[in-house]
């Protein structure tokens, strides 16, 4: 089997998609992932931050990860993203990230990354579904290949059954409503082993 780097790169105020990441991260490895876990740079002002228990309380809690760069993006085969909803879309912070990523683009750097997309929202229908679609116009964009979830395993129905990728419900207090661990770990391996199967054909 081929060697593949695998970057799951995630934005997360309140902690949801820190969560997904390291499932993400946790199952990548097991397939067999040189794996890193990258979060994109925060651009809010801290008084925002600072009013707001839960968000100051996740960048406390995630001082040690490392921020996402652009040679992170040349090293990964496999790229994971996780970002939450704003408004049916992604946030600022992972646009102003992928509009940094222009300048790979141009030189073709980013063809052939096998790329796959998570999100979270506070309602059922909050724009799950619109949130990875949209991230994944980018991909198009980069001449990426996107691999999707579809319905490949049984454990993705129980997950709520967004075939785009896996999608969680947070409620008031911040807590998951479905359990889509498992359907995580799912779309994490089979991003992996997508990247083998294009790495190999490519050697
Ligand atoms: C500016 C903003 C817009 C949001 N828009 C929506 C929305 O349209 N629908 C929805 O269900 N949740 C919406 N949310 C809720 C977030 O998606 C939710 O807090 C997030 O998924 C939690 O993920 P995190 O813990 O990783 O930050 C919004 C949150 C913010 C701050």
């Amino acid at each position: 089997m081929a060697a593949i780097n695998l970057a799951v790169i995630y934005y997360s105020s309140t902690g949801t998609n820190y969560q997904l990441a390291k499932w993400a991260a946790e199952s990548g490895k097991e397939a067999g992932a040189e794996v890193k876990v990258l979060k994109v740079p925060e651009l809010a002002p801290p008084e925002a931050i600072e009013s707001n228990a839960a968000w100051k309380a996740h960048v406390e809690e995630t001082k040690h990860v490392p921020e996402v760069s652009l040679s992170d993006l040349e090293w990964a085969d496999a790229i994971i993203f996780s970002v939450p909803t704003r408004f049916g879309n992604v946030p600022s912070q992972v646009k102003q990230f992928l509009d940094t990523t222009g300048g790979l683009w141009f030189q073709g750097k980013l063809v052939n990354k096998v790329v796959s997309a998570m999100t979270s929202a506070q309602n059922p229908h909050g724009g799950q579904e619109a949130t990875i679609l949209a991230l994944y116009t980018t991909m198009y964009h980069w001449g990426a290949i996107v691999a999707t979830p579809g319905y490949s395993d049984p454990v993705l129905y129980g997950a709520g059954g967004n075939p785009y990728g896996t999608s969680v419900t947070v409620d008031q207090s911040g807590n998951m409503v479905e359990d889509v661990q498992g359907a995580v770990k799912h779309q994490a391996k089979r991003t992996v082993n997508v990247a083998q199967w294009v790495k190999q054909g490519n050697q």
